[in-house]
């Protein structure tokens, strides 16, 4: 593994000939197989809308706890919400995260989605026009990119450019807010602003202000840090997708650690999105990724099943 997330510029991808674009998804195999994070430059979001969103997402944290839990997290199967300091544990050995987090999915509107009952609805503030809007701009942004790094995913492989994206098209997708407070006392043994874990879909897109402590675990066991980098977006891919290409594409492990200087006084945010497949797609080894060398290491299985079965270990 490189000791490095390299830094790819995207532009050439989006805007480039077919030749241009055969380049970047060689590029972008090769962070995908040998490290699972890549950031990506010009990912194609509008800065303005990324910090109007940070904005939010600080004036939303500062609210009193009582608002907050009005909109709190109530199951698995929507993944909506509130989630307060310490509910969730993103490594199952240790104590809860140093976190809060606010989570919505694709906006149903009255209508609720196949498969999913009333429960699919997002949970807004009341009288707050203008945090809604931003968010769901902001989900329809990620979700344009996500589109366009599945057509790189789907090319980097030798599969069809739509495959990944006919995979995603129902944006069965949840962007999360998460807000790490300063750190008052003095932590439980092992506790960290957020554990070690993988993620659990395709892949995510993350967001972070300029605070630090993302650290991604190299494949000698080392952590390697995974700064702030201005005008980037920082992608990595998940299980699901590790688990589809038969490990062609890695999920690497990764938290947030309380930083050891003043740092930890400060509030730290981070904005992810995680790209999921239709829940109602199979997960199967994918034809290009096994033969007789490469035996597939996995039995089917669809997206939904999976996504919820990993929610309910870390709540
Ligand atoms: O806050 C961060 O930088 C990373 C958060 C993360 O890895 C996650 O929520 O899955
Ligand atoms: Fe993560």
């Amino acid at each position: 593994m490189s000791e490095k997330i390299p830094v790819i510029d995207f532009a050439p991808f989006r805007e480039g000939d077919t030749v241009a674009r055969s380049a970047l998804a060689a590029e972008i195999y090769r962070a995908c197989h040998e490290i699972g994070f890549m950031y990506l430059k010009h990912p194609g979001i509008d800065s303005d809308l990324i910090a109007r969103t940070m904005m939010h997402s600080r004036a939303f944290f500062n609210l009193p706890l009582t608002e907050k839990n009005k909109l709190a997290w109530s199951d698995e199967p929507s993944n909506r919400g509130y989630v307060g300091v310490g509910r969730e544990r993103l490594d199952e050995s240790k104590p809860g995260d140093l976190k809060e987090a606010y989570n919505i999915g694709f906006e149903s509107g009255s209508t609720q989605l196949k498969n999913q009952p009333s429960l699919s609805c997002n949970r807004w503030l009341e009288g707050d026009d203008r945090f809604r809007d931003t968010m769901l701009d902001f989900f329809s942004a990620c979700n344009e990119t996500a589109k366009v790094i599945c057509e790189a995913l789907a090319i980097a492989i030798n599969l069809p450019e739509a495959f990944f994206v006919n995979n995603h098209n129902q944006q069965d997708n949840t962007l999360r807010l998460l807000h790490y407070p300063p750190i008052k006392q003095t932590p439980e043994s092992g506790q960290l602003r957020a554990g070690e874990h993988s993620d659990y879909g395709s892949f995510t897109l993350l967001f972070q202000d300029a605070v630090g402590g993302l650290e991604v675990r190299n494949t000698r066991g080392e952590w390697i840090e995974a700064p702030f980098i201005p005008e980037t977006v920082l992608v990595n891919t998940g299980d699901l997708m590790e688990r589809w290409t038969n490990h062609v594409f890695c999920s690497t492990k990764h938290r947030v650690r309380i930083p050891q200087d003043q740092r930890a006084k400060q509030s730290r945010y981070a904005i992810a999105f995680f790209c999921h497949p239709n829940h109602d797609t199979e997960i199967s080894c994918l034809k290009t990724c096994h033969s007789k060398e490469r035996p597939s290491l996995y039995p089917p299985i669809t997206a939904g099943d999976y996504l919820l079965s990993r929610l309910k270990a870390t709540y």
